[in-house]
C-alpha cells in the first residue's frame, strides 16, 4: 500500500468570506482556483503546515480554527485535509507571494464565480455548508 501524504488546505475566513487562491504553476494547475496550503512535511503536524504555507505562500499569520470534516483524493499518493482558519491581530493582509498571482476573498454567494480545481470542489462545498450553519471563525 502506498503511504499517503497529506496536503492541508486552509479556509481562510474574514467573517463569512473565505479566500481563494488563483495557481499560478505548475502548467496544469495553472490558472485554476484553490485553498492555499500544501504538503505537510515528514513529523510535522499538520495544523503546523498550515501555518508555515501560509506564512511562506500569502505572508500572513494565521491561527487555525477547526477541522472540516472530510478528507479528499488528489493526484496519488496525495490527499487533501482542510482546517477553517482566521488571521491573527496585526497579520498582514493575504499578497499572493509564491505559488499564486491572484487571490480573491470571495463571500457565499460569490463562492463559485471562480473556476477551483476540480478536486477541491467538495472540500469547499463542505466549506460552503458550515458557512451556512455552523460556527464563524
Ligand atoms: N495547496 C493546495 N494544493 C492542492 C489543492 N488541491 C489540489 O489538488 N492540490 C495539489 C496541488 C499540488 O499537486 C499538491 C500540493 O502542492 P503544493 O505545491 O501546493 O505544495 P507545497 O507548497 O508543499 O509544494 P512544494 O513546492 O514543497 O513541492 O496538491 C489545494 O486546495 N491546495
Amino acid at each position: 500500500m502506498t503511504e499517503r501524504i497529506v496536503v492541508v488546505g486552509a479556509a481562510l475566513l474574514d467573517g463569512d468570506r473565505l479566500l481563494a487562491a488563483r495557481r499560478s504553476a505548475p502548467p496544469e494547475l495553472a490558472g485554476r482556483w484553490e485553498l492555499p496550503g500544501g504538503k505537510v512535511e515528514p513529523g510535522e503536524r499538520p495544523e503546523d503546515a498550515l501555518v508555515r504555507e501560509l506564512r511562506e505562500e500569502l505572508g500572513v499569520e494565521a491561527e487555525v480554527v477547526e477541522r472540516v470534516p472530510g478528507s479528499w483524493p488528489l493526484r496519488a499518493p496525495y490527499e487533501l485535509r482542510v482546517w477553517t482558519a482566521r488571521l491573527r491581530p496585526g497579520s498582514a493582509g493575504p499578497e499572493p507571494l509564491q505559488d499564486h498571482d491572484e487571490l480573491r476573498w470571495l463571500a457565499p454567494a460569490e463562492i463559485w464565480s471562480v473556476p477551483w480545481l476540480e478536486q477541491d470542489v467538495p472540500a469547499v462545498r463542505q466549506v460552503l455548508a458550515r458557512l451556512a450553519t455552523g460556527p464563524r471563525a
